[in-house]
């Protein structure tokens, strides 16, 4: 197996969750169907509490950019099972979030939403956050030798800290030095990585970001910071070009800190 060498002056990892520590199916075919599954019952039983109102609150601020930007959700026929305002309203929010995952939208409102939602269904053991069989043993081996270990994903930070806390692997939140979200910016920006290096107190140049998502790559590159391209299974497929100009692995396992013990 092909080593990838990463540099000398790296200091810290910045990790992308799915296609990279977590199999994109465990998203696809756990993590979401739950949300589409439960969605109306949660916002039902939660539209009175104060977390459901910023959660609804954020959605319409969305939903109002989206508008701006002729980006509309369709408006579906006024259902006969719809009476009261309150059914109304969560009909619309339900629509617009089913249309945004469809789209596969990373918009913080959507995220935060499905955050919350997913708190009980950790808690309770109904699911558990999967993690590539490299990725524990690797980071504990950065850590080891002397690397801070970021995450950086689209989901919001309760969401990761909820896959990693409640892991095929345990609470392995411990190895974690942070989180980072799109409240910082989206991942395919530059200026998001900049502001991380900025939080995480280093130069972009320290940074080694790992991804499966060649834009996030490009944006994390245009800001100085190292980038290692993660092929998993089932990820999209790379183009020739971009299989050139990347560094490549298909484990965390292959990543070797040149100087480092
Ligand atoms: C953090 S768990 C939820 C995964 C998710 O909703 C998502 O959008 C993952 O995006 P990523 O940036 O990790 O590829
Ligand atoms: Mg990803």
């Amino acid at each position: 197996m092909a080593t990838v060498s990463i540099p000398a002056c790296t200091s810290a990892l910045l990790l992308d969750i799915e296609g990279t520590t977590t199999p994109i199916t465990f998203v696809k075919d756990i993590l979401f169907p739950y949300i589409r599954e439960h969605l109306e019952d949660y916002l039902s039983t939660h539209w009175e509490e104060d977390e459901c109102k910023q959660d609804v609150h954020l959605l319409k601020k969305q939903i109002e950019e989206d508008m701006k930007q002729n980006r509309s959700c369709p408006v579906h026929a006024v259902d006969q099972t719809v009476h009261t305002d309150e059914e109304k309203a969560i009909r619309e929010v339900v629509d617009n979030v089913l249309w945004q995952m469809a789209a596969d939208r990373k918009s913080t409102a959507l995220k935060q939403l499905q955050g919350h939602m997913w708190r009980s269904a950790y808690s309770s053991g109904r699911i558990k956050g999967e993690v590539y069989q490299d990725v524990i043993p690797s980071i504990k081996r950065w850590k080891g030798q002397g690397l801070k270990v970021f995450i950086y994903s689209s989901g919001s930070v309760e969401a990761q800290k909820l896959l990693f806390g409640y892991s095929v692997e345990g609470d392995v939140l411990d190895l974690f030095d942070g989180h980072f979200d799109t409240t910082i910016g989206a991942k395919v920006e530059g200026k998001s990585y900049e502001r991380i290096a900025e939080r995480i107190g280093c130069p972009p140049e320290e940074i080694t970001f790992l991804t499966d998502v060649t834009r996030e790559a490009k944006a994390a590159e245009e800001a100085g910071a190292n980038v290692v391209v993660v092929v998993r299974p089932g990820n999209m497929e790379l183009t020739d070009d971009e299989r050139s100009h990347y560094n490549l692995i298909t484990s965390f396992s292959q990543l070797e800190l040149t100087g480092r013990v």
